[in-house]
């Protein structure tokens, strides 16, 4: 078939712009091709399929985990970070939670179908609103295997096709993955041109997905700085973006001492790594204890880069440049400010947000309230550490990511932000006068 010559092409190194549109279209139009069959499956059927991926996965568990030893060693060989390994990394027990996941969305209601509201108008009309499926859905992320499974889960139950671009370092875990995922749907009915892989690593095929207006439906891209800068240049398909995390937390005047410690402390130190973690810490000018605070991350490991203000709390503490308040470090490192009150930490995590969830530790209730009101991320928070910014810990099952624009879904993605709806429209013959 063409576009495996054409993939063959494109891993050495010598693919041209116009071959990875070729090979976007060619999979998009097979992937519309099997949506159009998904969509007409039962609940239980998509169930059954789901399930029959995760068996399929588990049984082809010593393939799966040698292809990601290949990608171990070639990310060690490249000099890969650890926490890049170790989201990289595979085991039996992280094997086994990823077909569980599968399961557990094999479990999820079935949005499809789904009424949303229903009413009656004036002219005797009755309009009901129903969840159908996107269509075809591409979706850009990270190294992480996870995903990969995850993602085909969550489009499949949601009755959409995927077209999958994981990140370089992981490609032969995702085939591994993706090769047995699609064994098992394909052995209950399903077309295995539904869920699809990426067949090259070519960034421009990543730029001729967010271009191929009319054949891919909506983009999900999952990742940082160059990425996003890639879908502001070429994206003409609808845009779902979960892109960085810049995530405050401001602890007011009036916080807990012990609360304020042990949130800052989990928001930046459980995983330094994931999207939801803390980036920036603002503390109030009023706070008693920020010292306390700030020794904790301190003692705890944690670089911190503060202002004038910050720094005469801890000699420690390094400056921070006007760079970092706009630096997602997925590090142990933090910027500090220490801000005049309420209206100042607004005023800063507008500037310098990144729309993905932003914190407020406080025991004053109408603070929180404006917080809560005013600070405009896909998830704001009382009392609680970022880290929970995930779709597992909101209850929906599974995520794609966590949404950090400002249309259709926002925070985290899992079933019902991979739906649209339609108008459906009952008449007993009304003509409009
Ligand atoms: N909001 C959310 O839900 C989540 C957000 N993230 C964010 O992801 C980032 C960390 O992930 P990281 O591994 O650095 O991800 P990257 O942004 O480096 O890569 C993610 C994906 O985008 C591709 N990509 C990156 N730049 C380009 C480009 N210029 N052109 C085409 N494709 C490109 C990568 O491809 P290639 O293989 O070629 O590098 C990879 O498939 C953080 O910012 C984190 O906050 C992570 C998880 C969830
Ligand atoms: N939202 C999830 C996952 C975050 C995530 O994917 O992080 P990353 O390690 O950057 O891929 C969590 O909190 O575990």
């Amino acid at each position: 078939m063409d576009i495996e010559l054409k993939t063959r092409t494109a891993d050495s190194g010598q693919n041209t712009p116009s071959d990875c549109e070729q090979i976007v279209h060619d999979l998009a139009r097979a992937g519309r091709k099997a949506q159009r069959v998904l969509a007409l499956m039962s609940d239980a059927d998509k169930a059954d399929a789901l399930r029959a991926a995760a068996a399929a996965i588990r049984k082809a568990a010593p393939e799966i985990l040698a292809a990601n030893t290949k990608d171990l060693d070639a990310g060690k060989a490249n000099g890969l970070a650890p926490a890049m390994l170790d989201r990289l990394m595979l085991d039996e027990q992280r094997l086994d939670g990823i077909a569980s996941a599968i399961e557990n969305v094999a479990s999820l209601p079935d949005p499809v179908g789904q009424e949303i509201d229903r009413s009656t108008v004036p002219s005797g009309l009755e309009l009901v609103r129903r969840r159908i499926p996107i269509g075809l859905i591409g979706i850009i992320y990270e190294s992480r295997p996870n995903v990969t499974a995850d993602a085909a889960a969550l489009c499949l139950r949601s009755g959409n096709a995927a077209l999958l671009r994981g990140g370089s370092e992981a490609v032969n875990s995702n085939r591994a993955l993706h090769a047995a995922f699609t064994e098992g749907v394909a052995s209950k009915g399903v077309p295995a041109e539904a869920i699809q892989l990426m067949p090259t690593q070519d960034r421009a095929a990543v730029g001729a997905m967010l271009k191929a207006a009319g054949l891919v439906d909506m983009i999900v891209p999952r990742g940082g700085k160059s990425l996003v800068e890639r879908v502001q240049n070429d994206a003409r398909v609808p845009v779902l973006a979960h892109l960085d995390g810049i995530c405050h937390t401001y602890i007011h005047a009036a916080a807990d001492p012990e609360m304020a410690k042990k949130l800052a402390l989990n928001a930046k130190m459980r995983r330094t790594g994931i999207c939801g973690a803390m980036e920036t810490l603002l503390l109030d000018a009023n706070f008693p204890a920020s010292q306390d605070v700030v020794a904790a991350l301190l003692d705890a490991g944690c670089e911190l880069r503060g202002d004038a203000r910050a720094r005469a709390l801890d000699s420690r503490i390094g400056t921070a440049s006007d760079e970092d308040w706009d630096t997602e470090y997925l590090d142990a490192v933090l910027s500090v400010a220490v801000v005049d009150g309420l209206d100042a930490a607004l005023e800063h995590i507008a500037l310098h947000s990144s729309g993905h969830t932003e914190a407020i530790v406080t025991a004053d209730q109408a603070a929180a309230a404006r917080f809560l009101a005013e600070v405009d991320s896909a998830i704001v928070m009382h009392n609680a550490s970022s880290q929970f910014a995930d779709g597992g810990e909101f209850g929906l099952g599974a995520e794609i990511g966590i949404a950090t624009g400002r249309l259709h879904a926002r925070g985290p993605v899992a079933l019902e932000g991979l739906t649209t709806y339609k108008w459906q429209v009952h008449g007993t013959g009304q003509a409009r006068p």
